[in-house]
């Protein structure tokens, strides 16, 4: 089967150090969506990409998103769709992923420069990006030039799509795509997406399930500026004291959400789910390892897996406009900013969970009887996602992990979003599989992101083989 998979495999391995070199020149271009000042880096991230696809024969085309709501100065980055190949006698598969990445600060405790792709001795590739999900998007572009390379024929036809958004929440892409389901993407016959990880360092997966997100802010405002602690402690109102009080209602140190209604929305555990958790292949000290720590909330693997995926979670993330430098400045913030979101499952809808965390934290700021004004903002929210792994789509994806790293992947489900991912099942109605490349330990979102060397090139190896297999599997829609 797929004959021409190891002449693909030699070549990917010849290649090997160009297609590092490829990651390098991604990861120096520091595309973070979610600082304004580095839009340009974001835009000049998807134009290279646009460039590096043309390079190689597909026909691009950067389409602009107008305006980022809310940031009426800022145009939102493109969405740089490709295509390569239109043979009408092959499949059509519709691969997703994003070039943009999170902030990097190298204060925030990073070993090496985060935009500088730093490969150590382990072939370990420390840089933002790496692993989410630049590193991913480009085994697609590097595995249409390896077959080019070894002259082999491109088993299917590929359509592409990278957005420059989905650290923001994806902005603009959801009416994109439903614009382009009977359109750009009309000739798909099913979706692939590369942007999530394994659950430990050694066993490939392939993922049917995602949490949704909501993000929020909780905005206290009161004094005109920041004011003097000594001068002004004790006789006004202060937004942090407020702010911190608010926050600490959310959620206890367990990871129990404390906002009424919220755990009965969830969908109950079934004995046909809770008996697909035990032969997953994770351990505790895969948890452990991860983490870096031993402070994981659950004792076994089975609840740690579901804290993951089919039970919601509150993180609080940061203030903005708080004190936050080293030293000991004494000062009261004039306004503060705090930030949360909530990680959805299945039967929680985004509008009664908005509706149910603005009433609680309405009430909760009325019983501080405080005289600072408050509000909670949504910022934006994506729905859950969960598949059927019963399809054609994942039979290949599973023949082609097998082939490339000798043994069945497990189906799993991801914490994480990707909200778009919804989107292109109901607007395609297709089905949509996660393929992905990284592992467990490469500190996505984290400082010291990584991609090591060996997921990097077999997993170029998995996608191009994924496609082989795609072109042979009968075309059962089930
Ligand atoms: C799983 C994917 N690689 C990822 O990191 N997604 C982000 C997307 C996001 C950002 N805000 C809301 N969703 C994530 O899960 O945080
Ligand atoms: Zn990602
Ligand atoms: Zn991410």
């Amino acid at each position: 089967m797929a004959p021409q998979l190891d002449a693909y495999f030699s070549q990917v391995d010849s290649l090997s150090e160009h297609f590092i070199n490829r990651l390098r020149e991604a990861v120096a271009i520091p595309s973070v969506s979610a600082e304004d000042e580095r839009r340009p880096d974001v835009v000049k991230m998807g134009e290279w990409l646009g460039s590096q696809l043309k390079s190689l024969g597909a026909e691009v085309e950067l389409r602009p998103l107008g305006k980022q709501p809310g940031k009426e100065h800022l145009d939102l980055p493109p969405v740089v769709l490709a295509r390569y190949g239109r043979d009408a006698k092959k499949r059509t598969i519709l691969v997703y992923g994003h070039y943009d990445v999170q902030p990097a600060l190298p204060e925030d405790g990073w070993a090496t420069d985060p935009f500088k792709l730093t490969v150590d001795d382990k072939g370990r590739m420390y840089g933002r990006g790496s692993t989410d999900d630049k590193g991913p998007v480009l085994g697609w572009v590097n595995a249409i030039e390896a077959h080019q390379k070894a002259g082999i024929d491109f088993p299917v036809n590929l359509l592409m799509c990278f957005e420059g958004m989905e650290e923001y929440g994806s902005e603009g892409l959801d009416d994109l795509i439903e614009a382009e389901a009977k359109k750009y993407f009309a000739d798909a016959d099913a979706v692939c997406i590369s942007d999530n990880y394994w659950l430990g360092t050694e066993k490939p997966c392939l993922t049917y399930g995602l949490r949704g997100c909501i993000y929020y802010s909780i905005e206290v405002s009161g004094p005109g500026q920041d004011l003097h602690s000594g001068v002004f402690g004790g006789t006004a109102h202060e937004p942090m004291t407020d702010l911190v009080k608010l926050m600490g209602t959310l959620v206890d140190v367990d990871g129990t959400i404390r906002v009424p209604g919220l755990n009965e929305l969830v969908a109950p555990l079934t004995d046909k789910e809770k008996a697909l958790y035990k032969d997953i292949a994770f351990t505790m000290d895969n948890l452990y390892e991860s983490l870096g720590s031993t402070t994981g909330i659950h004792a076994d693997k089975e609840r740690t897996l579901m804290g993951r995926w089919r039970f919601p979670s509150l993180s609080l993330h940061g203030v903005e406009g708080a004190f936050s430098a080293p030293g000991a400045k004494t000062v009261i913030p004039a306004k503060v900013i705090g930030k949360f979101s909530i990680r959805i499952v299945p039967d929680m809808e985004i509008d009664e969970v908005n509706k149910l965390v603005i009433k609680y934290l309405d009430e909760q700021f009325a019983k501080l009887g405080s005289k600072n004004s408050y509000k909670t903002v949504v910022q934006h929210a994506g729905k859950w996602w969960v598949a059927s792994p019963a399809h054609w789509n994942f039979t290949a994806a599973g023949k082609a992990v097998e082939r490339v790293w000798g043994v069945k992947p497990d189906l799993t489900r991801e914490g994480g979003s990707i909200p778009v991912t919804l989107t292109f099942e109901q607007a395609t109605g297709k089905n949509v599989l996660l393929l992905p490349m990284g592992s467990s330990t490469d500190a996505a979102h984290s400082i010291n992101e990584k991609l090591d060397r060996r997921n990097y090139v077999e997993g170029i190896k998995l996608l191009g083989a994924y496609l082989h297999y795609v072109a042979e599997e009968p075309m059962v829609e089930q």
